[in-house]
């Protein structure tokens, strides 16, 4: 019988931005040795250029996977986010190619956390501004506008993984945590939840930004939110470039109202590290600049190499598309004995009754079958007597509304 199962070192994967050695090694250990290891990202050009054979793709924040990329990437099976922000993924294109999406949404979170704490207190203090007066040859030993943070109020904005560790860690220092998101939350220790953002604006001592990039989110703040801040109060944006308006944060800052300001993530971010990072924030001695580094941890990227790597291996060997997302989700036994046919089709009346049609009608008996649908396509496995699944492959191939096809020995 012909060989329908893609042997492994055929399985061409093509990983960019510097991903952690460990995802490298995962993927090695699942036998996975066709790995092409970039350390920067690539434009839209070159992706195109080179996305025409690679089966898994992995990227962080920086590269951007548009429409034009995946409508060249005629093999791609899944694309692997080694970071939490799946916002440099064009989803629905991904989708309606049945090609899987993964990320890794916890294991930078405590990172983030860390240094947005970290930010909160040398803000409170001056310490930017200090500091930079000492490289200078300042000696700027005073305790105007130093304050300790215990005590003072801490407004998050999105209390997600991220938002809701920063509240536990920022209580432990006595700080007062109060947040707003657009979905009701549970409060983690004596936070409390505030209706608005208005309201949270007017309310807080620091600000810090956990939501994702999202419509709703662009430009959330801008000059009329940054008026509605303390006087002498601080901004921390570690979340998306997209969700401060830069200019007017550089307006509000020159008129000296904000007391600092840490900046992580930028509307336009450097692509390398060899290129100049251009922000009207540079002026500002009383605010930190970091390049998008929050999740840049040892221990943050190690992790994330592995559990990406871990997904993608998983994904590629029996199906198991758990905690995509922008797939139906299912989770797959291991298949010992028997062929798994994966089908993936646009989610439209019929179609199921067509598949399952081409196994009554070719004598097939069907050993297992595991079926998940979203909004845009379904996901069905099947699991079959290997003798019968070269026929049963060519068959569900030519089912109409089939994306894509493929079989696991
Ligand atoms: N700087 C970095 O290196 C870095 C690292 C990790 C994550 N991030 C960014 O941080 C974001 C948050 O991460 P997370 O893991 O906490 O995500 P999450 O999905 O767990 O939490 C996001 C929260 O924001 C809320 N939200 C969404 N839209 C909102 C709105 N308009 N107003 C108020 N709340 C809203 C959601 O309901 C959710 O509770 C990520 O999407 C990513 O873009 C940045
Ligand atoms: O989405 C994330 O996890 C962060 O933005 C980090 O992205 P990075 O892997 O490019 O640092």
């Amino acid at each position: 019988m012909a060989k329908t199962s893609l042997d492994k070192s055929k399985i061409k994967i093509l990983l960019l931005e510097g991903v952690h050695q460990s995802a490298v090694d995962t993927l090695n250990a699942a036998g996975y040795t066709n790995i092409e290891y970039l350390k920067h990202s690539l434009n839209e050009d070159e992706l195109i250029a080179k996305i025409g054979d690679v089966h898994f793709i992995g990227i962080r924040s920086r590269t951007q996977l548009t429409e034009a990329v995946f409508a060249a990437a005629d093999k791609l099976v899944a694309v692997g986010c080694f970071c939490i922000g799946t916002n440099q993924v064009d989803l629905e294109a991904a989708t309606r190619r049945g090609i899987a999406v993964f990320n890794a949404p916890y294991s930078n979170t405590r990172s983030v956390a860390e240094l947005v704490l970290a930010e909160a207190i040398l803000l409170s203090r001056g310490i930017p501004e200090k500091n930079a007066a000492a490289h200078r040859g300042g000696w700027m030993k005073h305790a105007k506008n130093s304050y300790e943070v215990r005590g003072k109020k801490l407004g998050i904005v999105g209390y997600g993984s991220i938002g809701t560790q920063l509240s536990v860690l920022a209580e432990a220092l006595g700080m007062e945590v109060y947040f707003c998101d657009v979905v009701s939350k549970l409060p983690l220790g004596n936070a409390v939840q505030i209706p608005s953002l208005d309201e949270l604006l007017g309310l807080c001592d620091i600000v810090s930004l956990h939501v994702p990039e999202t419509l709703s989110t662009r430009n959330m703040i801008r000059a009329e939110q940054l008026d509605k801040m303390k006087n002498g109060s601080i901004l921390i944006n570690a979340s998306r470039g997209s969700v401060v308006d830069i200019d007017a944060l550089a307006e509000t800052l020159r008129s000296g109202k904000l007391l600092g300001a840490a900046i992580d993530v930028f509307p336009v971010e450097p692509k390398s590290n060899d290129e100049e990072f251009v922000s009207p924030l540079r002026e500002f001695d009383n605010v930190i600049l970091t390049p998008h580094i929050g999740g840049s941890t040892v221990e943050a990227q190690q992790n994330i190499g592995i559990e990406v790597g871990e997904k993608l291996a998983t994904y590629s060997d029996n199906g198991t598309s758990v905690s995509s997302v922008n797939f139906p989700e299912v989770a797959l036994p291991s298949h010992p004995g028997q062929h798994r046919l994966l089908h993936i089709h646009e989610n439209v009346p019929g179609v199921m009754s067509e598949i399952n049609t081409v196994f009554s009608d070719n004598g097939i008996n069907i050993c297992g079958q595991y079926l998940r649908t979203n909004e845009t396509i379904g996901y069905v496995v099947v699991d079959v007597n290997k003798d019968y699944s070269e026929l049963a492959l060519e068959k569900l191939r030519s089912v109409k509304g089939t994306v894509r096809c493929r079989v696991l020995f």
